[in-house]
């Protein structure tokens, strides 16, 4: 069966990035942190469910001493208002005066990571850095300085890699975007 397209619910996507670019990408990444933190002993939040296979990829290149541990941010209604709330869950690391390392797959409108950067700020961290398989800049609604993206992409919506469409698709190894 052909790689180019896929069919996942409704949506039909094409072939956008192969696994070996993302991969190549990847290994420019970890060659800027591991030097910026040759000095340190960083902790990695890969933040579930869309990062583990970057988180993965990326690990195998980091060579340098570090931690990884895996957080997710929990939506929940609040009972006292109509609002929903966001809720870090997994942090079970001690990372006080530790240097962080957010690993997230995609940075589209800037939302989960500003909230994850307020809340992770709470716990007094040495450092705290993005860094991000993906960003769609002109998505982008959040002043964020993000020091490490592997690629930057148009505003289209992506699958696959560990990115989903309504729980399917998160286990394609290339890259695809939705056809118009
Ligand atoms: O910059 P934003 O507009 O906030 O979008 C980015 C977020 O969206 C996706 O998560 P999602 O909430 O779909 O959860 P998932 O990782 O479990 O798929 C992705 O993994 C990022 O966390
Ligand atoms: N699967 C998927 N999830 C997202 N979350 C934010 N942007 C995207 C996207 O383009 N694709």
């Amino acid at each position: 069966m052909s790689d180019s397209t896929v069919q996942l619910h409704d949506k039909e996507f094409t072939i956008y990035l192969q696994e070996n670019e993302i991969r190549q990408a990847i290994e420019r990444l970890a060659v800027q942190i591991n030097q910026d933190y040759k000095e340190n002993t960083p902790v990695f939040l890969a933040v579930l469910n869309g990062s583990f296979m970057f988180a993965s990829d990326l690990m195998k290149e980091i060579k340098i001493p570090c931690e990884i541990s895996f957080i997710k941010l929990a939506s929940y209604q609040n009972t006292q208002s109509t609002g929903t709330v966001k809720e870090l869950v997994g942090l079970n690391e001690e990372v006080r005066s530790r240097h962080i390392i957010i690993l997230e797959d995609i940075v589209d409108t800037g939302h989960t990571v500003s909230v994850l950067l307020e809340k992770l700020q709470a716990f007094s961290p040495a450092s705290i850095q993005i860094a991000s398989l993906l960003l769609k800049p002109a998505s982008l609604q959040h002043p964020l300085q993000l020091k490490y993206t592997a690629l930057s992409i148009p505003n289209d919506f992506v699958v696959g890699y560990g990115l989903d469409y309504n729980g399917l698709g998160r286990n394609l190894r290339h890259l695809y975007k939705v056809k118009s």
